[in-house]
């Protein structure tokens, strides 16, 4: 899997950021199991509540073209430091990872950390807990 590639896509999704309110834009990549990768950006709204982050961006585009399952995703935000999801964004991520997929925090084109779901959401409620 070409991580830098990933990152350097969600800079390029983040080019796209619609966020006049918050000023704060996000990127996202993913990379989907037949290895399509999806960019995504933040799309606010002045209703604030209707605001999408970067990351379902990215992954709604995979989902409505077809790509359940996504084996790593690349978010990228603030400058020089990681922008890590937020935790609605977390929940949908698990409902259509993979068992190992990578979460790829870029904090600059060139520099990123890599973390697994289990990391940044432990015990996490999925569609198995509702088979129970
Ligand atoms: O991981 C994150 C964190 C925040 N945001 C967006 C939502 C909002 O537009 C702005 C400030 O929260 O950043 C994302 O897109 N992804
Ligand atoms: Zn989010």
């Amino acid at each position: 899997m070409n991580c830098d590639l990933l990152v350097k896509k969600a800079y390029e999704g983040r080019t796209n950021a619609y966020a006049p309110y918050s000023n704060f834009k996000v990127g996202a990549a993913v990379l989907t199991e037949d290895d399509t990768i999806y960019t995504g950006c933040n799309i606010e709204n002045a209703s604030y509540g209707a605001t999408n982050c970067a990351e379902r961006t990215a992954i709604f585009k995979a989902i409505s073209e077809g790509h359940q399952k996504i084996k790593a995703i690349a978010i990228v935000g603030v400058e020089n430091d990681y922008t890590y999801p937020c935790g609605i964004c977390r929940q949908v991520i698990v409902e259509f990872a993979t068992k190992d997929i990578k979460i790829i925090l870029g904090k600059s084109p060139t520099e990123y950390i890599v973390k697994t779901m289990d990391e940044i959401l432990p015990g996490a409620f999925t569609k198995e807990d509702l088979k129970k």
